[in-house]
């Protein structure tokens, strides 16, 4: 009988979860003496809301939108929207989470519409709406889109034929600003045209999408190889793929020339990093991994030309040059990716 009850139970429950149950009342009488602890099954009066939940001992357990969530009780008291514990002109939290009892559990929960309230000891009432808890719970944010990243080599990204965008359509307008940047959240790469070649423009552009990162080579870069600065960027050798300022705390992304003195672990760890770094190596420097640009010079003599202006996202893409000869000048500056990135969300782009 128990077994039986128990699979029979099982099998309601799981047809609960699954949604296939949108209300259940449980079937014996005396279902509260089958367990020690009841579970209280909660559903909704119209079915069209179609959500159903349960108050665990440890959580609360919703399913709503066919989605199965589960919410701490701390989490549930710490996240509350009300006058008292939250700021809504500065959207910040205002009560103290330290002060939430560790052990807290609603003493009531009611679900009017589609608004969830949660009565707790001290009598404080915490209410949230449905929508809410399916877009900031775990298991919501697992099934949200997350910005598609393309993973590329010279071959796919030449046939991806991803369009520049123009330089006034970049600056005036925010279709223009879209574009580049879902093209630079996709790729890691995106050239704007037709830049008058200043420092000045250059500037303009990086400052519509971030702040400019002040470093040791100054807020702008304007820079040619005339050792001004010891480092081989000022030279005209050649500088295998890198990323720049690894040796800052926040770098833009890792550089095997400026890499220090490897002297934090023991020498058989170190030899596993160099197996590792051998094997990456190896795959950057495959020629199909490799995209030349010949970037257009915007000076050339006395004779000024509009140029392009190249982002790199340091995370994903490294650059290098060939050597070369001549006079060969580059502006260019370092950004926040913070800054970048809420560029990209305050236009709706998932970054
Ligand atoms: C010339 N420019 C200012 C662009 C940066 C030079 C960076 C040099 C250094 N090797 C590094 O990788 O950080
Ligand atoms: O000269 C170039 O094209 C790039 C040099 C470089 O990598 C750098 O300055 O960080
Ligand atoms: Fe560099």
């Amino acid at each position: 009988m128990w077994c039986r009850r128990l699979s029979h139970l099982q099998s309601r429950l799981q047809d609960l979860l699954r949604g296939r149950v949108t209300c259940w009342a449980p079937q014996q009488p005396n279902f509260k003496s089958l367990f020690p602890l009841a579970i209280h099954w909660h559903h909704t009066a119209s079915t069209s809301l179609n959500c159903v939940w349960q108050q665990h001992e440890d959580h609360f357990e919703l399913q709503y939108a066919n989605t199965v969530m589960r919410f701490d009780y701390v989490w549930l008291r710490d996240h509350c929207r009300s006058a008292s514990c939250y700021n809504s002109k500065t959207h910040q939290r205002s009560l103290d989470t330290a002060t939430v009892d560790l052990c807290i559990q609603p003493k009531t929960i009611r679900l009017d519409e589609t608004t969830l309230f949660f009565t707790w000891p001290d009598g404080h009432v915490t209410r949230y709406d449905l929508d809410w808890l399916v877009k900031n719970s775990y298991e919501g944010q697992k099934q949200k889109v997350i910005q598609p990243r393309i993973l590329w080599n010279a071959e796919i990204y030449q046939q991806a034929q991803v369009p520049s965008v123009d330089f006034q359509s970049f600056l005036e307008t925010k279709e223009g600003l879209k574009n580049f940047l879902q093209n630079f959240l996709l790729y890691g790469i995106a050239f704007v045209e037709n830049v008058p070649p200043t420092q000045e423009h250059t500037e303009k552009l990086a400052e519509r999408i971030s702040l400019i990162r002040e470093t040791i080579y100054g807020r702008m870069w304007y820079f040619t190889s005339d050792f001004s600065r010891g480092d081989t960027a000022y030279t005209k050798l050649a500088l295998d793929r890198h990323t720049d300022t690894t040796y800052f705390q926040e770098p833009c992304g890792y550089n095997n020339y400026d890499r220090a003195v490897i002297n934090t672990v023991p020498y058989d760890v170190v030899h596993r990093w160099y197996t590792a770094h051998r094997t990456l190596t190896i795959e950057l420097r495959k020629p199909e991994n490799e995209f030349w640009v010949k970037l257009k010079p915007g000076r050339v003599g006395a004779k000024l030309e509009r140029c392009q202006v190249l982002f790199i996202d340091n995370w994903r893409v490294l650059h290098g040059r060939e050597s070369f000869t001549g006079y060969r000048q580059l502006c260019g500056c370092s950004l926040t990716r913070d800054d970048v990135l809420n560029t990209a969300r305050l236009l709706g782009l998932q970054a």
